[in-house]
């Protein structure tokens, strides 16, 4: 049944489209197994994952989607979101492991919920890290018996292969094309026979008719014949409509009642303070009117309210205005109901009553869950505001277009350091400037000697990013005149003003491609093309351009008031616990010895169990960014970002040596699984309570993506500045690490990596979800080099 899933996706997309997931404790090596499949040629560096990587490679004729989801055993209930039918599992196993008994139980948990669950399509066992030294025959040896002993049961019902090549290792990657090519292989083994009758024979559902853009433009020629005339006045439309009056109630009326209430929404300021606001507020009162109307004429219409449904056509009219509006301003239209009509033909894919069926299944869409809440769909991910396209959640990796931004990005941070020591000395530019051209050079070799795709050092392309990277730092210190860069870290800025030092490819307005690459401007500094001038002021634009289309200004704190935040949390003292919200106490297994101890920051002399600490964790209060008044963040959600800061920093180790995988990986999943309260936010009084039975909070509804989200970057954030890379034994304090890291300060971060819709559905509560409009990724190559040595 397996292969004819697959089969039969391979049929209708022509390539096979294949899944699978990667699965094992933490620390096996499945990241680094998954990026060395994507760059064979890097060193890959991985921090632990926090949630998951995802990746589409080729491999033959195949689209293979790997799944690489954190190892940790806290994950476990999480995991079955990701399984899905016909989907292969590779399970990582490090051989060298101490826990190696606690890696077979995994084993055998995982394989037999998974069984039980979905017809799985291929198992693979790899037997990794086969390139440590004291890899012996005796050793795999052993490995392999344990593994055939819990996967015996299976081989009637599953297909199962250990992948034990000689020197089998992620990070070499010996035998790492082998395992792809033998999960290709193992998801191919049956092809039925299309002539051959079977009970099995799948009943394919006859494609619905397909409309022509023709058919579209006919129906909406039709609309404007008929509906005209009762369009033109949209108030006593949506009255009428209330009131149970409508004559009709169809596809058309549905798609102009939701553009009149967009219309209405967007002119309200306060109702736009973020991007996608506006379909919140306008799907509320759209439901109100429908269930208004429902109530007075009782009978009449067939319909029902469903959340879900009306959120998607009021998000696609939404997008249709953003298309549509900005040419709409020149040719000066006014009036209804030919802004209506016009927007329709400028987007005749919304007369197709059908739409939703690209992006939803129609079992999930009509399930009880997504009538009443929010779902993000299921079939593919609704296009962005941003761009107009299906958001790219599960991209294939475009390796060429990585290696350009690498080296742009890679000089943009080296100057960046050069600029912060030239104005945190104050010394003269030139001099600075000239030693880490040598320095940035030497580095240059030393590492096209490890990463041949490193282009070599040019000497235009380091001044032409020294001016454009200081043109930037001009243009933010016009927004923020006292801002002191030396407390700024690079990233900051990239999160807060990712246009600032402008986009990767901005040297190709300047220099023709022969020039730029060419061996001339490698020597020497070579001048732009004709006429181009490098400019030395950049105004510092704030998130996505393209917001400030339909919506007013989000408000993204200035670097000045996340200093001042910063301040404010350093010094927060994180609240007493209340005895009666007590947490869920852990039910994790205790650490090893090297790792089960750290130092709590507020009493230096008393070393404490983690897990004791776990089970005091107190409850973490997330933003409910919903029901957030309009005004910019007051002092209320400064407190409640404290704290959550507070809580996940007071678990993690305070001085370098002890940041290792293992730890790291558990402090993550355990302050996932904590249950943080849902804290319901009251506009009058404007005060936060938690409702009632909060000790009960299921673990279902835990809003997993939203910790998740907070606990990678606040980890995150933490390994980059003190972890893997550096060289220093420090004590860390809250204040340095903030310092260095501003945008944790900034509740509404997530906006920079989630669309609202996904990260206000239902669906966000019970899973995590992947970011869908920035990836973040576990493994580390840009910020590899910062600071620059010697600056
Ligand atoms: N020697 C050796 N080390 C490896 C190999 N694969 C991974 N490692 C190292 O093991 C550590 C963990 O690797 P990751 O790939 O991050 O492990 P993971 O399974 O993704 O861990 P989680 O994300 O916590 O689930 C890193 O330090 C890797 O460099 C291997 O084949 N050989
Ligand atoms: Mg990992």
């Amino acid at each position: 049944m397996a292969a004819l899933v697959n089969f039969l996706k391979s049929k209708i997309v022509g390539r096979h489209q294949d899944r699978c997931l990667i699965l094992g404790i933490d620390a096996a090596g499945k990241t680094t197994f998954l990026y060395k499949c994507v760059l064979p040629y890097e060193t890959i560096t991985t921090i632990p994952t926090i949630g998951f990587n995802v990746e589409t490679i080729k491999v033959k004729d195949s689209d293979l989607t790997l799944w690489d989801v954190g190892g940790c055993d806290k994950i476990r209930p999480l995991i079955r979101h990701y399984f899905s039918p016909g989907m292969a599992i590779l399970f990582v196993l490090n051989i060298h492991d101490e826990r190696l008994a606690e890696a077979m139980e995994e084993l055998g948990y995982q394989i037999s919920s998974a069984t039980r669950d979905f017809d799985i399509g291929f198992v693979g066992i790899m037997l990794n890290k086969q390139d440590l030294p004291n890899t012996t025959p005796e050793l795999r040896e052993k490995c392999r018996k344990e593994v055939e002993g819990i996967m015996s049961s299976y081989t009637s019902r599953l297909k199962w292969r250990i992948f034990d090549s000689n020197g089998l290792s992620s990070v070499t990657g010996t035998g790492v094309q082998d395992v792809l090519h033998g999960i290709y292989d193992g998801l191919r083994g049956w092809v039925p026979d299309p002539q051959a009758e079977s009970v099995d024979k799948p009943v394919v559902a006859l494609p619905d008719v397909i409309l022509t853009r023709d058919d579209l433009l006919k129906r909406i020629k039709s609309l404007r014949e008929t509906k005209g005339t009762i369009y033109r006045y949209p108030d006593t439309y949506l009255d009428k409509m209330k009131n149970g009056k409508l004559e009709t109630w169809d596809h058309g009326d549905h798609l102009f009642v939701a553009s009149v209430i967009l219309h209405k929404v967007l002119e309200d300021p306060s109702q736009t303070t973020t991007p996608q606001q506006p379909v919140f507020a306008a799907v509320d009162i759209f439901l109100e009117h429908l269930l208004s109307m429902l109530q007075e004429a009782p009978g009449k219409f067939r319909n029902t309210a469903h959340r879900t449904l009306t959120t998607f056509w009021v998000y696609q009219v939404y997008l249709a205005m953003h298309r549509f509006e900005e040419p709409a301003k020149k040719s000066a239209l006014s009036g209804w109901p030919e802004r209506f009509f016009f927007m329709l033909e400028q987007n005749p894919d919304l007369m197709n009553g059908r739409l939703w069926q690209d992006y939803y299944s129609k079992n999930y869409l009509f399930s009880p869950k997504a009538k009443d809440n929010l779902v993000t769909p299921d079939v593919q991910h609704l296009p962005s505001i941003d761009s107009g396209k299906p958001t790219t959640q599960v991209s294939g990796y475009n390796t060429k277009r990585l290696e350009e931004d690498y080296n742009a990005r890679r000089i943009k941070r080296w100057a960046y350091a050069t600029l912060q020591t030239v104005k945190a000395t104050n010394a003269r530019r030139g001099l600075i400037v000239k030693k880490a051209l040598s320095e940035l050079q030497q580095d240059t070799i030393r590492q096209r000697a490890k990463s041949p795709t490193l282009e070599p050092y040019s000497e235009t392309q380091a001044y032409f990013w020294i001016q454009i990277v200081h043109a930037g730092m001009e243009g933010i210190l016009k927004k923020s005149p006292t801002l002191d860069f030396a407390r700024v870290s690079y990233d900051t800025i990239e999160i807060l003003y990712p246009d600032a030092f402008g986009q990767d490819d901005l040297w190709k307005q300047y220099y023709a491609e022969a020039d730029w690459k060419g061996l001339a401007a490698r020597v020497n500094f070579i001048p732009p093309k004709r006429g181009k001038v490098i400019p030395n002021f950049t105004p510092a634009l704030v998130l996505e351009e393209n917001w400030k289309l339909a919506v007013s200004e989000v408000h993204i704190p200035t670097l000045e008031e996340l200093t001042q935040r910063a301040n404010y949390i350093s010094s927060y003292e994180v609240k007493k616990e209340d005895p009666t919200t007590e947490s869920t106490p852990s039910s994790s297994t205790p650490m090893d010895v090297h790792t089960g101890q750290f130092r709590e920051e507020d009493d230096d002399d008393d070393w404490v169990e983690v897990q004791d600490i776990t089970a005091k964790a107190s409850q973490v209060k997330i933003s409910e960014p919903e029901r957030l008044p309009v005004e910019p963040a007051g002092p209320q959600t400064w407190q409640d970002q404290a704290e959550l800061i507070h809580q996940v920093f007071n678990k993690l180790p305070k001085t370098q040596s002890q940041i290792n995988h293992s730890f790291i990986s558990r402090i993550a999943y355990d302050q996932v699984n904590t249950s943080w309260s849902r804290l319901t936010y009251d506009p009058v009084n404007r005060t936060w309570s938690r409702p009632p039975n909060t000790t009960q909070t299921s673990q279902i509804h835990s809003q997993v993506t939203k910790k998740t989200f907070w606990v990678r970057m606040i980890i995150e954030a933490y390994i980059d500045t003190y972890g893997v890379f550096s060289e220093l034994d420090i004590e860390i304090s809250l204040q340095d690490f903030l310092s260095k890291n501003l945008e944790l300060c900034w509740e509404d971060l997530w906006m920079v990596y989630y669309n609202e819709l996904t990260w206000k559905s239902v669906t966000a509560d019970e899973m995590i979800l992947g970011c869908d409009r920035k990836q973040l990724k576990s493994v580390r190559r840009w910020k590899e080099r910062a600071p620059w040595p010697g600056l």
